[in-house]
């Protein structure tokens, strides 16, 4: 579990992070989403203890991050995957940080393998792909078998096979009950692989929400119904509340309604239907209204 409350991190008058409350909760796959600025890194820096809020705090297991006793047995995290020692390869680089850790070096095989870097491990870390980089990256990460994984833009640099890989070690990880919190502007890849969401912007929470939750508040999620009584069903709707436009003779688009509900209205007046379905947003589209206003850098298209 990481907690955090009201976590404020300000650069002079500029509050990159700005007041965060939420808790990301273990046994589930939290994707960290906001575009370029919104604050992601410095919040996961915050969490590692890389940088020191201006105010507030953030734990993780109940326990600032310095004040871990071993912190890599309780939280592991990829940031930034060109941040080692070039001339040193990858298993050095894995054995050394086992040994400042307090962590059996037997244990380094154990993540060169579960990471499929086995072949490269003897490689200098500066001569390795962005991707070769990327998975001694979650290898350290791993090192310490830890509750609490975060992980940075983990897919950066990895071919489609790569990609596949990390979403399903980001599942199992979190099938097996530990807390797994990652940053991507993938949305495709983010709506297969996180049961929620924190959404930010501006430093500020934006959402915090289960994906299906995020994907059904969009208004291009909606009940679509045909039927030969569109004009009589269409007024139904709308008195019960619901949004509806006419999109043909015999369809309506519906927001603001549980399918649920549009079919027990249609049944209610004796309405028959020839089709009842529910045509949701992507979460690239749910994700843009969401961050609309608050992008901070670059042109949206
Ligand atoms: N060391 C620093 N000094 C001054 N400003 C900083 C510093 N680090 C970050 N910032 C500012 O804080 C804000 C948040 O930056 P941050 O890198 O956390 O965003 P991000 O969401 O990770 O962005 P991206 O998606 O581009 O990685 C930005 O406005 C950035 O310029």
């Amino acid at each position: 579990m990481i907690s955090l409350k009201a976590l404020t991190k300000k650069y002079g008058d500029h509050a990159a992070v700005d007041d965060l409350t939420l808790e990301i909760k273990p046994g589930a796959v939290t994707g960290f989403l906001g575009p370029n600025g919104a604050g992601k890194s410095t919040t996961m820096r915050l969490i590692l203890g890389l940088d020191r809020p201006t105010s507030g705090v953030a734990l993780v297991g109940g326990v600032p991050y310095h004040r871990l006793k071993e912190p890599l047995r309780t939280v592991g995290a990829l940031l930034d995957a060109r941040a080692m020692h070039p001339g040193r390869s990858g298993r050095a680089h894995l054995r050394a940080l086992a040994r400042s850790n307090g962590i059996a070096v037997g244990r380094v095989a154990q993540v060169l393998e579960m990471v499929g870097m086995e072949p490269a491990a003897g490689k200098r870390a500066g001569a390795l792909s962005l991707g070769m980089s990327q998975r001694l990256g979650i290898a350290a990460a791993l090192l310490g078998d830890p509750e609490v994984l975060m992980f940075d833009e983990p897919v950066n640099g990895l071919d489609p096979d790569g990609v596949r890989w990390v979403r399903q070690l980001m599942r199992s990880l979190a099938d097996e009950g530990r807390t797994v919190f990652v940053s991507s502007h993938l949305m495709s890849e983010m709506q297969l692989t996180a049961d929620h969401l924190v959404v930010i912007g501006k430093g500020r929470l934006i959402m915090d929400a289960p994906l299906p939750e995020v994907i059904a508040r969009s208004s291009l999620t909606a009940v679509v119904v045909r039927t030969p009584y569109a004009g009589e069903l269409a007024v139904r709707l709308a008195a019960a509340g619901g949004e509806v436009t006419r999109t043909g003779e015999s369809e309506l688009q519906v927001t603001g309604m549980a399918v649920e509900r549009v079919g027990d209205l249609a049944h209610e007046a004796g309405v028959r239907l020839h089709e009842l379905r529910t045509r949701e947003a992507s979460l690239e589209q749910a994700y843009r209204e969401l961050t609309e206003s608050s992008v901070e850098y670059g042109v949206r298209g």
